[in-house]
């Protein structure tokens, strides 16, 4: 054979035709299995909805016949501890076999039924679960004021109080039969894996090396008991929609027709950026789904419908949950130490440690001095080790800590190693590929990689982003050495797909990161990342960033990671994840005021900062446009940067914004995350922003490394529901201040300078987003007002008409106040 590239058929390579094969193969194999554990988990079903029939407690019968349920659950158990079934477990934990019973305990109330042979086993009560929860110390909680929330359980997700968010069924009755044995106040999406442990009598405790599998006797029992727990979750989560994060993930599972493509309505957008992605992928006709509350998901009517999680990936993700748990575990005892060190330093952001003692090449080192670095940062401290060992790893750091050198060191170092083997290619291997999800981030972090790397003869660093012409990205890449690669992944995957030559330089990666990692593996990425991934070589270490890493990514995270890697956390659990010196406030005023209470604060800011710089993030593009407008005519110093403007105006725009002070930037979601404009000294968030993720990633951009700075949301009343989401954050809330009349006035009459069409287009910009927001997209007929209430503010007489084509998209088609088209 030539040894050149070969294409297989549907222009796939070698390895891409291989790897689908043995996919194919892996999936006829467990065709099988899955079959039975549905029929196990259509068991459990029926058992609990027996039990749930009213007398059912009093009537329970032995149930032991050959036919009974419980006897067929017993068996379909059985039958997942012998060989074939071992994807049901964690193979870490060690071989199974029948435990003794742990000393059995009568759930109170008789509520919580026990699902083998009648007998109270403790495993699978749940009562007792939650007990052990109520019991677990609470480290940080209380002291942040948050215990209120769920007691137990707020130490180890404060975050997420899923029934008090959720508008429709926050006044069910939780007591109520039907739901009793998910118990008065639960966080289900950290519960399993901790219970597990408390379970297990391992508690908090370290766990030694055999980690779970010297859990003890009660170990078979209780994952059985997690596995239905598990089922009754997911039951649940499909039942009662969206708030069961865990579960909802599941929208984009193998096999779920959940186009993420192609939901754009009309002209704007359903989202606020999805602007940003929409671009990196060069699709105009892509949005972006969140797994938010505050996202389009799976109540909104304009998905198309939700394909359940298999079984198979449900179980999966169990042996996923109680692998996140050990590594959680060892982490905390491996940064615990360090992370004390960071709290009692009042979170100043460098350590002791220099760079030169981090093993990293000499002349990297002479380049981090050149740059001001000369001690490592905690992040720096806690991954580089980690790193450069080679292994996997996920690591969580907030906004502003030096994540980017974490992974830029390690990709340089890969290049050097790469480069000593590899001297016989005429052109060198692609060996360290950062994705990220905005262009601005790519061409940020391609200037640090070029620092960094400056005195490496031969290392080049390049970035591929979209909104430039791929042909010259072509040349470029053929022409100019090109070991770091930064890039976004649609522009990437066009070039994978388009340019054979460009995929078999890929085939000498050694080092994939992912920054944003969260976002990346996030419902509008995950696909192009899969591709991506596809399209790599397999034996190649994988580093995973991000600020924020909800449960569901780190279970989404199996994705990429290899089973063994270390997930490094310097924020800490039930830590607050915004930096401590941002003083951070919420204000509540109607949307009429939004324009005039920006410009106040703007203008109070002005008034007391000398060197301001501030971030305006606005929900869209459009809306941005109009800020940005009206600001400009208010004589204030602004820039605008987003998504609807052309790439080399956005580069310009935050070039400057970068290097100046005295200056205001109103922008969308494309500068939420990763963007470092050093000293800004005030963020404000104009509107919901689209989940928690967002708030604590715009909020970010100030107080970046160590130092202070303000953040202020400003919500309508009617939003003031996203306050539930970060409601563990240190956010205080104020009363708005007073507007004078003439200030008043003074506004209004810029805003009557801004165009109609741009008016307009905000109008049906905010529709859009808002409309992609379960909690009030749902509504229609709320949402039309309160769209027709902001078109109001901004000046607009009557609301503008729509296209019919949209509408119907929307699901605004026929609703009192939206105006169609002729
Ligand atoms: N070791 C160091 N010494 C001094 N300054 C550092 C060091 N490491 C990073 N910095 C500085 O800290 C700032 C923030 O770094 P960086 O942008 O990497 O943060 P980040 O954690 O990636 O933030 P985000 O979560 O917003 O992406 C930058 O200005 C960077 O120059």
């Amino acid at each position: 054979m030539g040894g050149g590239p070969r294409t297989f058929p549907g222009g796939l390579s070698k390895w891409q035709y291989k790897r689908m094969h043995e996919k194919l193969a892996r999936q006829k194999q467990r065709g099988l299995i899955r079959h039975e554990k549905q029929l196990y988990l259509a068991r459990l079903r029926s058992e609990i909805r027996a039990s749930r029939l009213p007398g059912a407690d009093a009537a329970a019968p032995p149930a032991e016949g050959p036919t009974s349920s419980r006897a067929h659950i017993r068996a379909l158990a059985d039958r997942f501890r012998k060989p074939g079934a071992e994807d049901l477990w964690n193979e870490d934990d060690g071989p199974l076999r029948r435990a003794k019973r742990p000393s059995t305990s009568i759930p109170p109330g008789g509520q919580q039924r026990q699902l083998d042979s009648g007998k109270p086993r403790g495993g699978a009560n749940w009562k007792d679960w939650e007990d052990l929860a109520l019991e677990q110390p609470r480290p940080r909680m209380e002291a942040a004021g948050a215990g209120g929330k769920g007691p137990g359980l707020a130490a180890f997700n404060p975050k997420r109080d899923y029934r008090t968010v959720a508008p429709w069924w926050s006044h069910w009755n939780w007591n109520s039969p039907s739901l009793g044995f998910f118990g008065p106040k639960r966080c289900y999406s950290v519960m399993s894996p901790c219970t597990v442990n408390w379970q297990l009598g391992v508690g908090l405790r370290p766990l030694g090396a055999g980690g779970l599998a010297k859990a003890g006797n009660g170990r078979e029992e209780a994952a059985l008991a997690l596995f239905n727990q598990e089922r009754l979750y997911s039951v649940a989560a499909r039942r009662f929609g969206r708030k069961w994060r865990p579960d909802s993930s599941d929208e984009d599972e193998e096999g779920a027709s959940t186009p993420k493509r192609n939901l754009r309505f009309g002209k704007f957008g359903a989202s606020s950026e999805e602007d940003s992605e929409i671009d990196e992928s060069g699709d105009t006709s892509t949005i972006r789904r969140r797994w938010s509350s505050a996202a389009l998901r799976n109540c909104d009517m304009k998905k198309e419908r939700r394909v359940l999680k298999s079984y198979e990936e449900e179980s999966n993700d169990l042996a996923g949950r109680i692998r996140e748990l050990r590594e959680e575990i060892k982490n905390r005892e491996v940064l615990g130490t360090e992370r004390r060190r960071y709290e009692s330093r009042g979170e100043s952001l460098l350590t002791s440690k220099r760079f030169e003692e981090c093993g990293i090449s000499p002349l990297t080192v002479k380049a981090l001095n050149d740059a001001g670095y000369v001690q490592t940062t905690v992040v720096q401290e806690a991954a580089l080790p980690i790193c450069l060992e080679g292994k996997d790893v996920l690591v969580k750091a907030k906004t502003g800590t030096g994540k980017s050198a974490a992974f830029l060191l390690p990709a340089i170092e890969s290049v050097l190693n790469g480069m000593k083997r590899n001297t016989n290619h005429r052109v060198s291997p692609i060996f360290a590929l950062i994705l990220c999800p905005t262009r601005e981030l790519a061409i940020q972090l391609t200037a640090e990689a070029n620092v960094l790397s400056k005195y490496h003869e031969g290392i080049g660093v390049q970035s591929l982003i979209g909104g430039t012409r791929f042909k010259l990205d072509q040349r470029r890449l053929e022409s100019d050495p090109c070991q770091i690669l930064v890039a976004t992944p649609g522009r990437l995957l066009d070039h994978i797909e388009n340019k054979s030559s460009f995929s078999v330089r890929l085939m000498g990666l050694k080092l994939l990161v992912l920054d944003e990692a969260d976002h990346l593996l996030d419902l509008g990425f995950r696909k192009d990342i899969e591709k991506i991934v596809d399209s790599l070589p397999r034996q190649r270490q994988t580093l995973l960033f991000s600020a924020t890493i909800p449960k569901e990514v780190r279970r989404v995270s199996q994705l990429v990671l290899k089973r063994d890697h270390v997930f490094v956390d310097t924020v800490g659990l039930g830590a607050v994840e915004t930096p401590t010196k941002v003083q951070q406030s919420c204000l509540v005023v109607p949307h009429e005021l939004h324009c005039h209470m920006v410009h106040l604060l703007l203008r109070e800011h002005i008034d007391h900062e000398v060197d301001y710089k501030v971030i305006v993030f606005c929900t869209t593009a459009m809306v941005t446009e109009f800020m940005y407008i009206m600001l400009r005519d208010l004589k204030l110093n602004v820039r605008e940067i987003h998504s609807r403007k052309p790439q080399l105006y956005r580069t310009r725009i935050s070039e400057e914004f970068r290097d100046s002070n005295r200056l205001i930037l109103v922008t969308s979601d494309v500068s939420t995350r990763g963007v470092n404009y050093p000293d800004v000294t005030l963020v404000i968030q104009v509107g919901v922003p689209p989940d928690r993720e967002h708030y604590i990633h715009r909020l970010g951009r100030t107080g970046r490394e160590g130092k202070s700075g303000k953040g202020i949301l400003l919500l309508a009343p009617w939003e003031e529901y996203f306050m539930n989401e970060i409601g563990d954050l240190p956010i205080e809330k104020h009363t708005a201040p007073d507007i004078d009349q003439e200030m008043k006035q003074k506004v209004d009459d810029s805003i009557k300078n801004v165009d109609m069409s741009i008016k307009e287009a905000a109008y049906h910009a905010w529709l859009g987003y808002y409309n992609s927001i379960a909690d009030i997209g749902r509504d229609k007929t709320m949402l039309a007002d309160l769209a027709n209430r902001f078109g109001a503010s901004i000046g607009l007489e009557k609301p503008p008409a729509m296209y019919r084509k949209t509408a119907l998209k929307m699901g605004l088609k026929d609703v009192p106040g939206i105006r169609i088209r002729k």
